[in-house]
């Protein structure tokens, strides 16, 4: 069953084409990552999925409905990039005030448990630290047991701490049959969390597949080296760092590349080859 549709959307802002005919299908039960740099469109795909915005052509569909409906829209739960909490009210108040939109919500003590804010409920919101108001605000999401959950950059400014606890959350959702949409900056959250990844630049879906296979789809390897001298030029080499002696050369043929610094005599040590990260794959991508 698909809950969340786009069929071929643009939506433009004045000069801007922030999606370019998108398509995107999200099924019951999935966990997608959307990966792009910044200005891809992942927010506008976002707004235009929970109903924020309208497309300017093209059809979007939430739940076989409109997602501009309010009927649509209770099975809905998001956390937008930005959120603004009443800083009077303790934060258990905001989950009950949230909780009482809501037919059938979640338990407040479950909430607050499933995100690791039991310590916060008693605490005025205008208190918290900007990680801690994230947490507040990606757990009232949750709040109306949503049938999906769009989270657009949910742990941006959290520590590794703040951030393992949101995920525990949202992986607790997700095993009981939730569906997830999440927008990310970090690579690595999308790994952790997303089966699938849907990789947006220029406002067009560049590859929908799994990690594995984003990641294969480049088959980009780093080969990384010590050498006290510059490296020379090779043949194959898509991408270099260097850190101090360090050099990291991104390339699609590893065997060939280590080849190629032994006939040129490369004085090098600690050799290290490595499949590339969701990153580099990313980069190679988008470049
Ligand atoms: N309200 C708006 N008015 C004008 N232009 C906009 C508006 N919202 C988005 N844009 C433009 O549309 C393009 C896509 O923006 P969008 O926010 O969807 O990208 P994004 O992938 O979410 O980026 P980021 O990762 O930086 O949040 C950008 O060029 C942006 O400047």
């Amino acid at each position: 069953m698909i809950l969340a549709r786009a069929t071929d959307v643009s939506r433009r802002y004045g000069a801007v084409l922030a999606l370019d005919h998108l398509d995107l299908d999200v099924h019951a039960g999935e966990l997608v990552g959307l990966l792009g740099p910044n200005g891809a469109g992942k927010s506008t795909l976002v707004n235009l999925l929970t109903g924020v915005r309208r497309p300017s052509t093209g059809r979007v569909e939430l739940c076989g409905g409109d997602p501009r409906d309010p009927a649509t829209r209770r099975v809905l739960g998001v956390t937008p990039q930005e959120t603004g909490l009443p800083s009077a009210l303790r934060v258990g108040e905001v989950v009950d005030f949230v909780r009482a939109h809501f037919p059938d919500p979640l338990g407040k003590r479950e909430l607050l448990a499933r995100f690791g804010l039991e310590e916060l409920e008693r605490r005025q919101t205008g208190g918290l630290s900007g990680g801690q108001k994230r947490r507040v605000a990606v757990a009232l999401a949750f709040a109306g047991r949503p049938r999906i959950v769009f989270l657009d950059e949910p742990t941006t400014g959290l520590d590794v701490a703040a951030r393992h606890a949101l995920w525990d959350g949202v992986r607790a959702f997700h095993a009981d049959g939730g569906t997830v949409v999440l927008t990310s900056h970090y690579l690595e959250e999308v790994e952790a969390l997303a089966s699938r990844v849907v990789v947006i630049d220029g406002g067009r879906v560049l590859a929908d597949d799994t990690v594995a296979a984003v990641r294969g789809l480049v088959a980009i390897r780093r080969v990384s080296v010590t050498a006290a001298v510059p490296m020379p030029d090779l043949p194959g080499v898509v991408g270099t760092e260097r850190e101090g002696d360090r050099t990291h050369l991104l390339t699609p043929d590893a065997d060939r590349l280590v080849r190629d610094l032994i006939a040129r005599d490369v004085p090098f040590r600690d050799l290290e080859v490595r499949p590339t990260s969701l990153e580099e794959a990313f980069l190679t991508l988008t470049a």
